[in-house]
């Protein structure tokens, strides 16, 4: 394709996200779909370029100023993430000679704003949770997110996943704390690899990983996965579980359970019952009340822990939607804490960084509560073979993982225990 066919349409791509009424990961898809003779690597281009834009998108849009011609084509000549001479294909004069004086820029001398590039709201409650760590985070959070994978204990160990994937050529690492996890160098394609496919591994952030590890299904056990989206963590319990007992997913949005339905054929299990419920608290919760080992809430959230996956977020979140999101937290982990059995678990997680959607919430249920002991992450996760697991703890005694200092996204996690 001609620079600058690729260069319209990158700022074409641009025009439609930065909209921003929709999860850009679903707009560029439909991009995609609608232009289907791309070729990968100009994909590649097209979807690197627009999240770039998003990552960095109050800098870029401060530094387009200076330059003329539509905004969204100054701020994908700013973020391109192809090749440098391709681009330059693309460009006439005026915008080489402008492209050259930015590039000529000291950023580190810009004001702070453009060099978080996070809204106010934000950019001031994570300064209040990090003080010092704020500037690492950042950092972190502009780097793309790791690929790790979880084994599938059910068909394969890790150290066979390892040794087949280096016979692919695919360089990959066990992950430090998971006792499942294997963490990718690069971006390799899996999707057609046997080892995918047959269901020996299963795409999974470690930080997810560790969130089912908290939970410590064992065999045998009735468990809820009370939000149980496309199963991620799903899949991990029931492996946990070694395919025995029971294992309900239960989710609001039958469209995302689907998305179970092909992970679950591959990976071999027969004990997980997904079923849509109309709302926290449909019949189907009633009638397991106070019969379930374990509950895993894995709460509907701002997601503002996978910046590095989902850089939109951070415009398209309010505080306004994060109010709301509360009461609903609230309200799921409420109904949640029904379903447990005395002795039994309930573990509340989010992929927040935000202590108004973790440990408030945490805090408020417990003080509403006093039938469920809290339980510290420590020992929890030792006894799931965590190694290195008071890394992970805060001083709370929460599972609290960040991007600068795990390398995993942002997640919280926290367990009680219902008296008998
Ligand atoms: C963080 S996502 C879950 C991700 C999933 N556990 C995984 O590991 O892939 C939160 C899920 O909560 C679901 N949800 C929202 N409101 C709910 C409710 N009242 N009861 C149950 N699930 C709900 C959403 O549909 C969404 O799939």
């Amino acid at each position: 394709m001609h620079p600058n066919a690729l260069l319209d349409l990158a700022t074409e791509l641009l025009r439609q996200v930065l909209k921003l009424d929709a999860p850009a990961d679903q707009t560029v898809s439909a991009f995609f779909r609608k232009h289907r003779t791309l070729g990968p690597r100009e994909r590649h281009t097209l979807a690197e370029t627009t999240y770039q834009v998003l990552r960095q998108r109050l800098l870029l849009a401060n530094l387009a100023q200076s330059g003329s011609g539509a905004l969204e084509r100054r701020l994908a000549i700013l973020a391109w993430q192809g090749s440098e001479s391709f681009l330059r294909g693309a460009l006439g004069p005026n915008e080489q000679k402008w492209w050259a004086e930015v590039q000529a820029v000291d950023r580190t001398s810009l004001p702070e704003k453009l060099r978080h590039n996070l809204p106010d709201w934000l950019a001031q409650a994570l300064h209040g949770e990090l003080g010092e760590d704020f500037w690492p985070l950042v950092e972190a959070m502009e780097q793309s997110a790791p690929l790790d994978l979880r084994v599938n204990l059910l068909k394969a160990s890790r150290a066979e996943v390892l040794a087949e994937l280096a016979e692919a050529g695919i360089p990959a690492a066990a992950t430090p704390h998971s006792p499942w996890g294997v963490r990718l160098e690069g971006k390799p394609a899996l999707q057609k690899l046997p080892l995918f496919t047959a269901g020996r591994v299963e795409v999974q952030d470690e930080g997810s990983q560790l969130l089912a590890a908290l939970t410590g299904a064992k065999r045998g056990e009735m468990v809820v996965d009370f939000c149980a989206g496309a199963g991620g963590k799903t899949l991990a319990l029931g492996a946990m579980m070694r395919n025995t007992g029971r294992l309900y997913a239960f989710d609001v949005s039958g469209h995302r359970l689907d998305g179970l339905k092909p992970r679950l054929a591959r990976s071999g299990l027969s004990n997980v019952y997904p079923a849509q419920i109309a709302h926290e608290r449909d019949e189907r919760v009633k009638r397991l009340a106070g019969k379930i080992d374990r509950v895993l809430v894995d709460a509907p959230c701002s997601g503002l822990g996978t910046l590095r996956r989902n850089p939109d977020l951070k415009w398209r979140q309010s505080p306004q939607a994060l109010d709301e999101l509360g009461v609903k937290q609230s309200a799921i982990l409420a109904s949640a804490a029904r379903l447990v059995k005395p002795g039994g678990r309930l573990v509340y997680a989010t992929c927040s960084l935000l202590r108004r959607e973790n440990e408030a919430v945490a805090e408020a249920f417990g003080a509403a509560h006093p039938d469920f002991e809290p339980l510290p992450a420590g020992p929890l996760l030792e006894a799931a073979q965590v190694e290195r697991a008071a890394e992970l703890v805060s001083d709370a005694g929460h599972l609290r993982l960040w991007p600068h200092r795990h390398r995993t996204d942002g997640f919280f996690a926290t367990a009680w225990q219902r008296k008998t």
